[in-house]
């Protein structure tokens, strides 16, 4: 298939190169055109480097402006040249963890209206006319409010961008939305791998862990192995929430992660393509029986 078209709804900088940032960089290689939206600059993170710690919202507020920057070189470190703030850059707030008080604060992209949000995105979907959405589960992958929302916001959108009746402009019909996943098996052994490094970072029990599915809920496995290189630089872009020990990562929490290659999806809405060969498990793959598509534009003609 030519002219594909990628389009990925993420609440943060830095969430794109932790869940997507090797698939994202294998099509762009491949020549897909490749749409990154973001939904929040990331205004109520903490910050790693204790030199930058000032920016914190709690003291200069000032890394919002900061993460713009940091995502820029992220981008570029993926081949990611079209990005965009959902509504621009700053129109919706980081919300803060659940449950903290910044939930509530008026702007907030907890606090957002569904259908302003969504109306937003789906300026995008009909200028861009992406063929293949991705975004969250309903947990928002882990949890978090601005995740949940960017979800929400994003089926919401799906399903407008095809309304004749909406808005302006042609309308849309996506083919495939996917929601981003981790595999409970990988979970598992990277964690096992991670105790027997010195690594330096924390090791979280797989069912301690806020996110993870079972390997038979996985339905996509993409292989971009090589291009993990490109995915550790973009990681190291976002210095300010990641610390990166190569093939390990680690939030400002600290608990390690292992920045893999194979990246796994589950398929929301959609037609499955053809089940194909997967990588192998000692690459972050499920191994076989594969029962999975390998290519997000699978079944797509
Ligand atoms: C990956 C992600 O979504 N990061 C968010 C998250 O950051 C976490 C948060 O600060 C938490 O308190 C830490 O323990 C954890 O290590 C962080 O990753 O939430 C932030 C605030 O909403 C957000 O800015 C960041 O991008
Ligand atoms: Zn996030």
């Amino acid at each position: 298939m030519t002219d594909r078209r990628l389009l990925l709804v993420h609440a943060h900088p830095d969430d794109e190169s932790i869940g997507t940032g090797a698939t994202m960089a294998r099509y762009v290689a491949e020549g897909a055109h490749v749409t990154l939206v973001t939904c929040t600059l990331g205004e109520e993170g903490e910050v790693i480097p204790e030199h930058l710690a000032h920016l914190a919202a709690d003291r200069d507020d000032a890394l919002g402006p900061y993460r713009i920057g940091e995502l820029a070189a992220a981008c570029e470190a993926l081949g990611v040249r079209d990005h965009r703030f959902l509504g621009g850059p700053g129109r919706w707030r980081d919300s803060g963890m659940m449950g903290v008080a910044s939930n509530e604060r008026p702007g907030a992209f907890w606090q957002a209206d569904l259908d302003e949000a969504a109306g937003e995105l789906v300026e995008v979907i009909r200028e861009v006319r992406p063929q293949v959405l991705v975004t969250y589960d309903a947990n928002g992958f882990y949890g978090h409010p601005d995740h949940i929302q960017a979800h929400r916001v994003s089926r919401r959108a799906f399903e407008l961008a095809a309304d004749p009746g909406f808005g302006e402009g042609e309308p849309w019909q996506i083919a495939k939305l996917y929601h981003t996943a981790a595999a409970r098996s990988v979970l598992r052994r990277t964690a096992e791998a991670l105790r027997e490094t010195k690594s330096g970072f924390l090791v979280e029990d797989v069912d301690d862990m806020p996110f993870g599915s079972p390997d038979e809920a996985i339905t996509t496995e993409i292989d971009a192995r090589p291009w993990v290189g490109a995915k550790l630089a973009a990681l190291r872009a976002h210095a300010t929430q990641v610390t990166v020990r190569e093939p390990w990562f680690a939030l400002s929490n600290g608990i390690g992660q292992e920045a893999l290659g194979v990246e796994h999806y589950v398929l929301a809405i959609g037609v499955p393509g053809p089940s194909m060969p997967g990588a192998p498990v000692e690459a972050g793959g499920l191994g076989e029986p594969h029962n999975r598509e390998n290519d997000l534009f699978a079944g797509i003609h």
